[in-house]
């Protein structure tokens, strides 16, 4: 069964990365969400990981504030893509997990999104492209939804839009 695994470094980063679950359920694609830290709870994190590639997950998305190595630790266990989504907060409001997550060594990649909301549904929609190499149906679905979003920003023009 081939599915997204997506690991959050606490639970407290749901509020965000429910919207890349809500892209998930979207496109019907499958995925798994746990809870794990590779700081509070490293020996969880390996052994999920593991057990994830085992059932069939494709990549990793990892999602975490503050000094966030998860992403990384996540990409030193797996040689599946891994997708890092920095979350914004603590007294740098991101910055300090944006650079945490992006500035891996040569070698061990973390493709990273951007902070906030947009992030945590670009690595959906990121994710869903890796999948969608081998998913003919996923493509088209995609190919749709970039029809669905050129047609959307045609009509919010027209809604505000003065031409001369
Ligand atoms: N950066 C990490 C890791 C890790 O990298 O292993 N584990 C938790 N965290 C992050 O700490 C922030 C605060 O966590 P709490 O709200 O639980 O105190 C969260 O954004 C989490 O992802």
């Amino acid at each position: 069964m081939n599915f997204i695994s997506i690991l959050m470094g606490s639970k407290s980063d749901y509020e965000i990365m429910k919207h890349c679950a809500d892209t998930f359920e979207k496109f019907n694609v499958k995925y798994e969400l746990v809870v794990s830290s590779a700081h509070r709870s490293p020996e969880r994190t390996k052994n999920y990981i593991k057990e994830a590639e085992e059932k069939g997950a494709v990549a990793f998305i990892a999602a975490a504030g503050m000094a966030a190595h998860l992403a990384g630790a996540v990409a030193a266990t797996t040689t599946k893509p891994v997708i890092g989504v920095p979350m914004k907060g603590g007294a740098m409001d991101g910055m300090d997990a944006m650079l945490s997550t992006v500035q891996m060594p040569a070698g061990m990649p973390v493709g990273t999104v951007a902070l906030g909301r947009s992030g945590a549904v670009n690595a959906a929609y990121l994710a869903m492209q890796i999948l969608a190499i081998t998913d003919k149906e996923l493509s088209t679905k995609l190919k749709e939804d970039r029809i669905v979003q050129s047609k959307k920003v045609e009509s919010d023009s027209k809604d505000v839009e003065v031409i001369l």
